[in-house]
Protein backbone atom coordinates (compact mmCIF):
# COMPACT_ATOMS: atom_id res chain seq x y z
CA UNK A 1 0.00 0.00 0.00
CA UNK A 2 1.32 3.59 -0.37
CA UNK A 3 -0.36 5.97 1.46
CA UNK A 4 0.35 10.00 1.74
CA UNK A 5 -0.63 11.18 5.23
CA UNK A 6 -1.02 15.13 5.91
CA UNK A 7 0.69 16.36 2.99
CA UNK A 8 1.42 20.24 2.93
CA UNK A 9 3.14 21.82 -0.28
CA UNK A 10 4.13 25.52 -0.52
CA UNK A 11 6.07 27.16 -3.38
CA UNK A 12 7.55 30.24 -0.94
CA UNK A 13 4.20 32.02 0.13
CA UNK A 14 1.86 30.22 -2.17
CA UNK A 15 0.68 26.55 -0.21
CA UNK A 16 -0.15 24.06 -3.12
CA UNK A 17 -1.09 21.29 -0.83
CA UNK A 18 -2.84 21.56 2.50
CA UNK A 19 -2.85 18.19 5.09
CA UNK A 20 -3.53 15.86 1.73
CA UNK A 21 -4.19 12.45 2.92
CA UNK A 22 -4.49 9.66 0.33
CA UNK A 23 -3.65 5.46 0.21
CA UNK A 24 -3.41 3.49 -3.12
CA UNK A 25 -4.02 -0.20 -2.27
CA UNK A 26 -2.41 -3.04 -4.33
CA UNK A 27 -5.49 -4.20 -7.14
CA UNK A 28 -6.90 -1.04 -7.36
CA UNK A 29 -7.36 1.78 -9.69
CA UNK A 30 -7.13 5.33 -7.74
CA UNK A 31 -8.01 8.42 -10.10
CA UNK A 32 -7.12 12.15 -8.93
CA UNK A 33 -9.20 14.86 -10.16
CA UNK A 34 -9.28 18.58 -9.63
CA UNK A 35 -9.11 22.05 -11.58
CA UNK A 36 -5.77 23.00 -13.47
CA UNK A 37 -3.69 24.15 -10.49
CA UNK A 38 -5.28 22.44 -8.13
CA UNK A 39 -2.53 20.41 -6.96
CA UNK A 40 -2.52 16.82 -8.74
CA UNK A 41 0.87 17.06 -10.32
CA UNK A 42 2.55 18.99 -7.35
CA UNK A 43 0.88 15.65 -4.90
CA UNK A 44 2.36 12.90 -7.74
CA UNK A 45 5.57 14.59 -7.96
CA UNK A 46 5.77 14.75 -3.55
CA UNK A 47 4.62 10.96 -3.29
CA UNK A 48 7.10 9.86 -6.27
CA UNK A 49 10.27 12.27 -4.31
CA UNK A 50 10.24 14.46 -6.99
CA UNK A 51 9.38 17.36 -5.01
CA UNK A 52 11.23 16.74 -1.44
CA UNK A 53 10.86 19.98 0.13
CA UNK A 54 7.69 19.12 1.87
CA UNK A 55 5.97 18.36 5.49
CA UNK A 56 3.83 15.25 5.89
CA UNK A 57 4.45 11.59 5.45
CA UNK A 58 4.72 9.28 2.49
CA UNK A 59 4.90 5.57 3.11
CA UNK A 60 6.02 3.08 0.43
CA UNK A 61 5.20 -0.83 0.67
CA UNK A 62 5.96 -2.54 3.13
CA UNK A 63 8.50 -0.37 4.19
CA UNK A 64 10.65 -0.52 1.00
CA UNK A 65 11.48 2.63 -1.26
CA UNK A 66 8.77 3.71 -3.17
CA UNK A 67 11.02 3.58 -6.30
CA UNK A 68 11.76 -0.06 -6.40
CA UNK A 69 8.55 -1.03 -7.28
CA UNK A 70 6.63 1.94 -8.36
CA UNK A 71 6.60 3.82 -11.77
CA UNK A 72 6.15 7.11 -12.88
CA UNK A 73 4.64 8.69 -15.68
CA UNK A 74 5.20 12.38 -15.65
CA UNK A 75 3.14 14.95 -16.74
CA UNK A 76 5.46 15.52 -20.11
CA UNK A 77 7.83 12.68 -20.85
CA UNK A 78 11.48 14.34 -21.17
CA UNK A 79 13.84 12.28 -23.77
CA UNK A 80 17.42 13.03 -24.21
CA UNK A 81 18.09 14.03 -27.59
CA UNK A 82 19.66 11.43 -30.28
CA UNK A 83 18.08 8.42 -28.64
CA UNK A 84 16.07 5.97 -30.15
CA UNK A 85 13.11 4.56 -28.84
CA UNK A 86 14.54 1.28 -28.27
CA UNK A 87 17.65 3.29 -26.70
CA UNK A 88 15.22 4.95 -24.35
CA UNK A 89 13.38 1.48 -23.15
CA UNK A 90 16.99 0.44 -22.66
CA UNK A 91 18.39 3.04 -20.74
CA UNK A 92 15.09 2.68 -18.41
CA UNK A 93 16.30 -0.73 -17.49
CA UNK A 94 20.09 -0.37 -17.13
CA UNK A 95 18.93 2.64 -14.86
CA UNK A 96 17.18 0.65 -12.85
CA UNK A 97 19.98 -2.69 -12.91
CA UNK A 98 17.04 -4.31 -14.81
CA UNK A 99 17.98 -7.18 -17.94
CA UNK A 100 17.07 -5.79 -20.86
CA UNK A 101 13.97 -7.55 -22.38
CA UNK A 102 12.20 -8.37 -25.45
CA UNK A 103 10.01 -4.79 -26.63
CA UNK A 104 8.23 -6.53 -29.49
CA UNK A 105 4.91 -8.19 -27.37
CA UNK A 106 3.83 -4.90 -26.01
CA UNK A 107 5.18 -2.72 -29.22
CA UNK A 108 2.69 -5.00 -31.28
CA UNK A 109 -0.21 -3.45 -29.56
CA UNK A 110 1.36 0.49 -28.97
CA UNK A 111 3.08 0.18 -32.64
CA UNK A 112 6.11 2.75 -32.04
CA UNK A 113 8.85 3.07 -34.57
CA UNK A 114 11.27 2.05 -32.03
CA UNK A 115 14.48 2.74 -34.33
CA UNK A 116 13.64 6.47 -34.74
CA UNK A 117 14.89 9.75 -32.10
CA UNK A 118 12.20 9.89 -29.21
CA UNK A 119 12.65 13.28 -29.22
CA UNK A 120 11.28 13.63 -32.39
CA UNK A 121 8.13 11.75 -31.93
CA UNK A 122 4.55 12.95 -31.45
CA UNK A 123 2.72 14.15 -28.75
CA UNK A 124 0.69 11.43 -28.61
CA UNK A 125 3.82 8.58 -29.98
CA UNK A 126 5.92 10.18 -26.75
CA UNK A 127 3.37 9.44 -24.48
CA UNK A 128 3.17 5.49 -25.48
CA UNK A 129 7.01 5.36 -25.13
CA UNK A 130 6.77 6.47 -21.73
CA UNK A 131 4.16 4.05 -21.39
CA UNK A 132 5.84 1.54 -22.96
CA UNK A 133 8.77 1.95 -20.34
CA UNK A 134 6.44 1.24 -17.42
CA UNK A 135 4.82 -1.80 -18.72
CA UNK A 136 8.23 -3.65 -19.66
CA UNK A 137 9.18 -3.17 -16.43
CA UNK A 138 6.37 -4.81 -14.56
CA UNK A 139 5.98 -2.56 -11.43
CA UNK A 140 3.67 -3.34 -8.12
CA UNK A 141 2.27 0.23 -8.38
CA UNK A 142 1.76 2.49 -11.42
CA UNK A 143 1.52 6.55 -10.64
CA UNK A 144 0.30 7.76 -14.27
CA UNK A 145 0.11 11.80 -14.33
CA UNK A 146 -2.73 11.95 -17.36
CA UNK A 147 -1.76 8.75 -19.02
CA UNK A 148 -5.08 9.20 -22.09
CA UNK A 149 -4.03 12.79 -22.37
CA UNK A 150 -2.87 12.94 -26.39
CA UNK A 151 -3.25 9.64 -27.17
CA UNK A 152 -5.15 7.96 -30.19
CA UNK A 153 -8.59 6.45 -30.05
CA UNK A 154 -7.36 3.29 -30.48
CA UNK A 155 -4.77 4.11 -27.96
CA UNK A 156 -6.79 5.58 -24.85
CA UNK A 157 -8.82 2.31 -25.68
CA UNK A 158 -6.52 -0.02 -25.41
CA UNK A 159 -4.52 1.64 -22.45
CA UNK A 160 -8.45 1.16 -20.63
CA UNK A 161 -8.56 -2.05 -21.12
CA UNK A 162 -4.50 -2.49 -20.17
CA UNK A 163 -5.32 -1.16 -16.97
CA UNK A 164 -7.99 -2.75 -15.69
CA UNK A 165 -6.15 -5.98 -16.41
CA UNK A 166 -3.13 -4.95 -14.35
CA UNK A 167 -5.00 -3.89 -11.46
CA UNK A 168 -7.02 -7.31 -11.99
CA UNK A 169 -3.49 -9.27 -11.44
CA UNK A 170 -2.75 -7.24 -8.22
CA UNK A 171 -1.28 -3.42 -9.77
CA UNK A 172 -1.83 -0.74 -8.13
CA UNK A 173 -2.46 2.68 -9.81
CA UNK A 174 -2.95 6.09 -9.17
CA UNK A 175 -4.04 8.09 -12.40
CA UNK A 176 -4.93 11.82 -12.80
CA UNK A 177 -7.11 12.41 -15.82
CA UNK A 178 -9.62 15.30 -16.73
CA UNK A 179 -11.71 13.32 -18.53
CA UNK A 180 -14.63 12.09 -16.28
CA UNK A 181 -16.05 9.41 -18.28
CA UNK A 182 -13.05 7.42 -18.39
CA UNK A 183 -12.13 7.54 -14.57
CA UNK A 184 -15.86 6.54 -13.72
CA UNK A 185 -15.41 3.50 -16.40
CA UNK A 186 -12.13 2.09 -14.80
CA UNK A 187 -11.58 3.85 -10.90
CA UNK A 188 -12.31 1.99 -8.12
CA UNK A 189 -12.22 4.81 -6.02
CA UNK A 190 -12.03 8.93 -7.05
CA UNK A 191 -10.56 11.72 -4.60
CA UNK A 192 -11.68 15.43 -5.86
CA UNK A 193 -8.47 17.89 -5.17
CA UNK A 194 -10.31 21.82 -4.58
CA UNK A 195 -7.04 24.39 -4.46
CA UNK A 196 -4.73 21.97 -2.51
CA UNK A 197 -7.81 19.99 -0.49
CA UNK A 198 -9.12 17.21 -0.91
CA UNK A 199 -12.54 18.11 -1.11
CA UNK A 200 -14.45 14.48 -1.61
CA UNK A 201 -13.64 10.83 -1.81
CA UNK A 202 -16.00 8.28 -4.32
CA UNK A 203 -16.29 5.03 -3.77
CA UNK A 204 -17.36 2.93 -7.20
CA UNK A 205 -20.92 2.50 -5.70
CA UNK A 206 -21.03 6.15 -5.60
CA UNK A 207 -19.90 7.54 -9.30
CA UNK A 208 -23.45 7.23 -10.57
CA UNK A 209 -24.27 10.86 -8.52
CA UNK A 210 -20.81 11.88 -8.94
CA UNK A 211 -21.00 14.41 -11.84
CA UNK A 212 -24.02 16.10 -10.81
CA UNK A 213 -22.94 16.28 -7.37
CA UNK A 214 -19.58 17.89 -8.69
CA UNK A 215 -21.56 20.40 -10.77
CA UNK A 216 -23.88 20.88 -8.15
CA UNK A 217 -22.43 21.31 -5.07
CA UNK A 218 -18.80 22.36 -6.19
CA UNK A 219 -19.45 24.54 -8.63
CA UNK A 220 -22.60 26.17 -8.33
CA UNK A 221 -20.99 29.65 -8.53
CA UNK A 222 -20.42 28.58 -11.96
CA UNK A 223 -23.92 27.36 -12.68
CA UNK A 224 -25.32 30.37 -11.41
CA UNK A 225 -23.51 32.51 -13.66
CA UNK A 226 -24.27 30.05 -16.60
CA UNK A 227 -27.99 30.54 -15.98
CA UNK A 228 -27.78 34.48 -16.83
CA UNK A 229 -26.13 33.65 -20.19
CA UNK A 230 -27.74 30.69 -21.64
N1 LIG B 1 7.84 24.69 -9.63
C1 LIG B 1 6.82 25.47 -9.25
N2 LIG B 1 7.05 26.68 -8.73
C2 LIG B 1 6.03 27.49 -8.31
N3 LIG B 1 4.72 27.12 -8.39
C3 LIG B 1 4.44 25.92 -8.90
C4 LIG B 1 5.46 25.03 -9.36
N4 LIG B 1 4.86 23.90 -9.80
C5 LIG B 1 3.54 24.09 -9.65
N5 LIG B 1 3.28 25.31 -9.11
C6 LIG B 1 1.94 25.84 -8.77
O1 LIG B 1 1.30 24.89 -7.98
C7 LIG B 1 -0.10 24.87 -8.28
C8 LIG B 1 -0.52 23.44 -8.58
O2 LIG B 1 0.10 23.03 -9.80
P1 LIG B 1 -0.06 21.55 -10.34
O3 LIG B 1 0.78 21.44 -11.58
O4 LIG B 1 0.19 20.61 -9.24
O5 LIG B 1 -1.62 21.53 -10.72
P2 LIG B 1 -2.47 20.42 -11.45
O6 LIG B 1 -3.66 20.13 -10.58
O7 LIG B 1 -1.62 19.27 -11.85
O8 LIG B 1 -2.97 21.22 -12.75
P3 LIG B 1 -3.31 20.74 -14.26
O9 LIG B 1 -4.67 20.09 -14.22
O10 LIG B 1 -3.34 22.04 -15.01
O11 LIG B 1 -2.21 19.83 -14.72
C9 LIG B 1 -0.32 25.85 -9.43
O12 LIG B 1 -0.78 27.08 -8.89
C10 LIG B 1 1.07 26.03 -10.00
O13 LIG B 1 1.23 27.32 -10.55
Amino acid sequence: MLEVKNLRKAYGSHVVLHDVSLTLRPGTIHGLVGANGAGKTTLLNCLYGLETDFSGEVHGSAGQPLREHTGLLPYEPYFYPRLTGREYLEFCLQARSRDITDFAGWNRLLELPLDQYADEYSAGMRKKLALLALLVQNFDYLILDEPFNGLDLEANLLLKEILCRLRDRGTGILLTSHILGTLTETADEITVLVDGLVQRHYLAADFGTLESDLLNSLHRGKLAMLDSLV
